[in-house]
């Protein structure tokens, strides 16, 4: 079955398509025009092409569809059907849709979801008169961070230890991840504005950021500098105090929010689960109160001191992505260590943290080795 077959509805008459297709073009254009982002070349697709699998989801303006092209699964994601009934809302979501395109077009990183085409005939496709005319390609993801969390909680209840091992792993290579893709955009001079784990899936064991529906190019590459846009824009509780104050604010916002996600992926709590708006505006904006950290194990010690410094209240307190990202490969490093034995086997600090048991006993048997990191952090025996 064609995805015209499922879900192409006419729109308004083609005089008023023609017309609302000149206003998102022009609004595009204006984006466009002041971007330093490079487009690269991109697949351009006939809609009769495609062919429909099934839903994945929907948002508050986008709908997205699994379909087949050319033998190859993809996401395709293209404006509600019901926008049709509110043409000013059409219009921006449309805009918005258009720009997302033209920066995923333009950047490229492992933790990035992948662009692989648009409509042939690009924002004019509009102008054909159904909601889906203009339309991305995308990655299909297999889940969200949403999703993740939920099987983690089942692991962390009832899960072996070495499939909380492995959850560990994962943790903290997403924690890794997020933050690499963020510095991505910030070097890019993009602020995302909009980090929570529903924004975040997975495709492939890695972790993908996706919707850039709310992100901005910053109209100067000096991201650290605060710029007035407009306030409340992301999910309140992952969202930095400044941004909710309707204060200038700049990429240090997304350190914030990253901190937050990271949170709620080590400890599976979501973070001011029971705070009102009120509440969160009181204690969180103004009085600068942050989740507790329940009681967690050795091997989560770094990931915390960098969090805890990356939801600093003030904005220029906290460290940069690019530093975050820094800390952490460094860390990764240095805590590698090596085991000495008949084969040479390299175990990272965490993996050893688990396994310490059934190593001492090998090592009493056959005379291991363990290094020591330069943190200090396990000792040789
Ligand atoms: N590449 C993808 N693969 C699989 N599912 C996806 C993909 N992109 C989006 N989805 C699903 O579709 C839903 C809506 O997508 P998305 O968040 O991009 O839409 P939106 O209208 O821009 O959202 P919002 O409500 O946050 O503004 C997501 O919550 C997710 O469940």
């Amino acid at each position: 079955m064609s995805v015209a077959d499922t879900n192409h509805v006419q729109m308004w008459p083609s005089n008023i398509a023609h017309h609302v297709t000149e206003c998102i073009f022009r609004d595009v254009q204006e984006v466009v025009r002041t971007s330093r982002l490079n487009r690269n070349l991109t697949a351009l697709i006939e809609h009769r092409e495609l062919k429909h699998i099934r839903n994945l989801g929907q948002g508050a303006f986008s709908q997205v569809r699994l379909v087949n092209y050319k033998s190859r699964a993809f996401a395709m994601k293209h404006l509600r059907q019901d926008l049709l009934n509110r043409p000013s809302e059409f219009r921006q979501a449309a805009s918005e849709l258009a720009v997302e395109g033209h920066m995923l077009a333009s950047l490229s990183h492992p933790n990035l979801i992948k662009l692989h085409g648009w409509a042939a005939n690009g924002v004019a496709s509009f102008a054909q008169g159904y909601h889906d005319s203009f339309f991305l390609l995308l990655d299909p993801l297999e889940e969200t961070l949403e999703d993740r969390i939920e099987t983690w909680k089942q692991i962390r209840q009832f899960g072996t230890v070495a499939q909380r091992q492995e959850m560990y792993t994962q943790q903290r290579r997403a924690c890794e991840q997020i933050a690499s893709v963020l510095s991505y955009l910030h070097d890019n001079g993009i602020i995302y504005r909009d980090l929570k784990p529903s924004n975040l899936g997975f495709c492939r064991k890695q972790i993908k950021l996706y919707d850039l529906g709310l992100s901005r190019e910053l109209p100067y590459l000096d991201t650290r500098q605060p710029f007035q846009m407009s306030g409340r824009v992301g999910t309140q509780r992952y969202m930095a105090p400044e941004v909710a104050c309707h204060e200038a604010y700049n990429v240090s916002a997304d350190v914030y929010s990253w901190a937050m996600v990271c949170y709620e992926i080590l400890t599976l709590e979501r973070p001011y689960d029971r705070f009102s708006r009120e509440m969160h505006d009181a204690l969180v904006c103004r009085q600068g109160v942050r989740p507790e950290w329940p009681p967690m194990g050795r091997e989560y010690w770094l990931l915390q001191t960098i969090i805890t410094s990356a939801w600093n209240q003030i904005p220029h307190l906290r460290p940069c992505m690019a530093n975050i990202c820094h800390q952490l490969s460094q860390e990764h490093t240095r805590a590698y260590l090596q085991l000495r034995a008949g084969s040479k086997t390299i175990i990272s600090a965490d993996e050893f943290s688990y396994r310490k048991a059934p190593m001492r006993s090998i090592s009493d048997s056959t005379d291991i080795t363990v290094m020591s990191t330069e943190s200090g952090l396990y000792s040789v025996f």
